[in-house]
């Protein structure tokens, strides 16, 4: 049973088939010591995420931390009879002991939309506990890979970039903002359109993480489907933009989307651990600093590494109404971003 589910993640969540790791000479127990943090672990995200993470073959160490709720949640995710040795810690105090020796810095910590809120609404609260939490990675796991979670993430990246420069730890290749869940919206959505199984669809999402910031390019979804109308292609475009907002208004008040971002999420940390366990070709859409466009942060297909990011890969072609999507977003990403650096240097 568990082998079953461990295989059946695995090839979920992996970028490449798990005969991979066999070929690079490991087996998933004696794979390199990993440790994963995840800050924000007792939350709508936090725990299920914390379970896919125990689940995951390549994690030796996980440590949750939150500011309430851990040691329950990691005694009973504890439980779990796999690899990784679990840690709860609760509360700032502990929070330089959760994060000393960590690989990967996981970040759900924050508040969720209520319906009629944009992801902008969350700034004020969110941006100051990124930024905690940023200052403590940069005095305890400097070298870390960071998968911003807490939204707004078209500004918490750059706030953890300007937090990372003032404390002179900032390595651009080590910061991720996850898009993930655009990716997996945009799989979803163009697979039961297209009619083709989900397993085999790859749909690249580019720009950044709200609104029509969200710019799925299904011109290049694979496998290329001949059934699909300029209409129903703006249908997916738009549905995926809104993904979010269908979740929160399904919840009515409760939260916004926990569970298919967990998997999301999981799907993430799971390439970034392969990547820095030097599998070849692993690529994820991710939310870095890049060159790409005029704008200093862009989502865009990413190879990892040993070192996080290896190579920001270009948009590829677009069609003209990709093109259009493009123009578009720019202005509100740049303010977006402008203002996440603003706050990092005011505050
Ligand atoms: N990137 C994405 O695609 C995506 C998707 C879904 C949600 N989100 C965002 O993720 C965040 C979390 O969502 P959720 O549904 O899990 O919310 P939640 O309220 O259920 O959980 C958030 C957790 O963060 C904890 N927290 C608050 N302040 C903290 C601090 N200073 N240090 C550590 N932990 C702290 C809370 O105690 C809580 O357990 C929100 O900002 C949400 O908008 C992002
Ligand atoms: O929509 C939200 O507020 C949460 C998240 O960004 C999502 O895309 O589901």
């Amino acid at each position: 049973m568990l082998r079953s589910i461990q295989s059946s993640l695995r090839r979920g969540i992996s970028a490449t088939p798990s005969a991979h790791l066999h070929h690079r000479g490991y087996s998933s127990e004696s794979a390199p010591e990993r440790k994963v943090a995840v800050l924000g672990a007792a939350g709508g995200i936090g725990q299920p995420l914390a379970l896919l993470m125990k689940l995951n073959p390549l994690v030796s160490k996980l440590a949750l931390y939150d500011i309430a709720g851990t040691p329950g949640v990691a005694a009973d995710v504890s439980h779990v009879n796999t690899r990784s040795e679990v840690a709860g810690y609760v509360g700032e105090e502990q929070l330089g002991q959760a994060l000393e020796g960590c690989d990967i810095v996981i970040i759900p910590a924050g508040v969720p939309r209520k319906p009629g809120m944009t992801r902008d609404d969350l700034f004020n609260i969110n941006a100051g506990i990124v930024k905690t939490l940023c200052t403590a990675i940069a005095k305890y796991c400097p070298h870390a890979l960071v998968n911003m979670i807490s939204n707004p993430v078209n500004s918490t990246v750059p706030i953890a970039a300007e937090v990372f420069k003032k404390a002179g730890t900032y390595n651009e290749k080590k910061l991720f903002g996850v898009t993930t869940l655009d990716v997996v919206r945009a799989k979803t959505f163009y697979a039961g359109k297209a009619k083709v199984p989900v397993g085999g669809v790859d749909v690249p999402v580019v720009g950044g993480h709200a609104g029509i910031t969200i710019l799925p390019l299904f011109s290049q979804a694979t496998p290329k489907a001949n059934n699909l109308s300029d209409d129903d292609i703006i249908a997916l475009t738009k549905r995926t933009q809104d993904g979010g907002t269908e979740v929160v208004e399904a919840k009515a008040g409760k939260g916004s989307a926990t569970l298919s971002m967990a998997y999301a999420g999981a799907v993430f940390a799971d390439a970034c651990l392969k990547g820095l366990n030097g599998v070849q070709d692993v690529v994820e859409c991710s939310f870095v600093q890049s060159s790409i466009t005029e704008l200093p942060f862009f989502a865009s297909k990413v190879r990892l590494g040993k070192n996080g990011v290896e190579e920001v890969l270009g948009l590829g072609h677009l069609s003209d109404y990709e093109k259009q999507g493009l123009e578009s977003l720019k202005p509100e990403l740049k303010s977006s971003i402008e203002k996440g650096i603003k706050f990092a240097n005011q505050s």
